[in-house]
């Protein structure tokens, strides 16, 4: 059977990790990585893999099935991701939330008129968390759900740090509230703002004489990333952030409590958790488990940008309807 032929686009945590994904299916093969830098300089760790430049994707199109796009979400991904919509099928992690419905209609019309599948905001949030949202409140209608996420690192945020002048590596951790999450699940039901939720803690590498009141402004103030939260900031050397902040571990939880009875009261809840050892390693597995719905829906004929929550689970198995049939008895 011809494996679905893949292209990373990006190769940074999220694109070596896509790399690593791929490697664990057997219906998958990896093709080649596309990047910004000079292709001489990138090291893949998949034997006769090319590195090409952005420009070459072009020539490709009937060498790669689908392409995943691992850029940055606040810079990269408004640019690359229409670009690449246009010329393939297209899978991508895109997570700056309020802007997602903007990034959803532009990936469609490029996707729909190149008659190819672009599966958007893949992850674990926007992503796994999503589809578990959506179940929960549609099997408790009355209800309240929380999502908490953390301790640990955004890749999102530290990339957007990241983008700031005058930063030269970040890493952003996010720190759930602990008094909130007991209050929820006390059943307590609390009506919590984004600030009461969550705070941010950032660790920032500047380059030499850069401006760093400045810089700590531009974290605070961002708007989509830190302004609606209480964001600390410490300046810190290359050496402690590899020293101290080795790594990309984080994880989450997403709660549904919920009512049902009329009488007689019943209350029902449900909880959905992730405990990452590596964010980029089980981002880019989602990321990987679409890449087969996103093929499989274009050879079926569909056309147009989706979000995960608008594909059956079945799209992302392996395994065939039939044993998956056998796998529910
Ligand atoms: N939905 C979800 O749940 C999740 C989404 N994400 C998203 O994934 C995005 C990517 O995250 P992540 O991979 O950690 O970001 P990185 O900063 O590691 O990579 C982003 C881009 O920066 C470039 N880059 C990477 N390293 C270097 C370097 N040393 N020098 C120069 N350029 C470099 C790469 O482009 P190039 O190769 O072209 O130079 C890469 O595509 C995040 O912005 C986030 O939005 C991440 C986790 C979860
Ligand atoms: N998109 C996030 C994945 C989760 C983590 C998160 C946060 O810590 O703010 N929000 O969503 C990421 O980039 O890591």
């Amino acid at each position: 059977m011809n494996k679905i032929r893949i292209g990373i686009v990006g190769y940074g945590n999220l694109g070596q990790s896509v790399e690593l994904g791929i490697r664990q299916n057997e219906d998958m093969e990896l093709v080649g990585v596309f990047t910004r830098r000079d292709p001489s300089t990138i090291k893949t760790v998949t034997k006769g893999v090319n590195v090409f430049t952005m420009d070459e994707a072009k020539q490709m199109t009937d060498q790669i099935d689908v392409m995943v796009l691992c850029g940055g979400s606040m810079s990269d991904m408004p640019v690359q991701g229409p670009e690449f919509a246009g010329l393939f099928n297209t899978v991508d992690g895109y997570d700056t939330h309020a802007k997602i419905p903007e990034y959803f209609a532009v990936m469609n019309k490029n996707a729909l008129e190149a008659k190819k599948v672009c599966i958007i905001a893949s992850g674990w949030d926007p992503g796994m968390f999503s589809i578990n949202r959506l179940y929960a409140e549609a099997i408790l209608p009355e209800g309240n759900t929380y999502t908490f996420w953390g301790k640990g690192i955004s890749q999102g945020h530290s990339d957007a740090i990241r983008r700031v002048k005058g930063v030269k590596d970040a890493k952003q951790y996010t720190i759930p509230k602990e008094s909130a999450i007991e209050a929820v699940r006390r059943g307590e039901m609390p009506e919590l703002t984004t600030r009461e939720k969550h705070g941010r803690e950032c660790f920032v590498v500047v380059e030499e004489g850069a401006d760093k009141a400045q810089i700590e402004h531009e974290i605070k103030t961002m708007p989509n990333y830190f302004a609606d939260y209480d964001t600390e900031v410490h300046f810190i050397t290359e050496e402690e952030l590899e020293k101290n902040h080795h790594g990309l571990p984080h994880g989450g939880l997403v709660i549904r409590h919920g009512r049902t009875g009329l009488n007689e009261e019943h209350n029902h809840v449900i909880e959905y958790r992730l405990d990452l050892d590596s964010n980029p390693n089980f981002t880019a597995n989602v990321l990987v488990a679409f890449v087969r719905a996103a093929y499989r829906l274009n050879q079926e004929g569909v056309s147009g940008a989706k979000t995960v929550i608008d594909i059956a689970p079945a799209y992302l198995s392996s395994k065939s309807a039939e044993e998956l049939r056998k796998s529910l008895i």
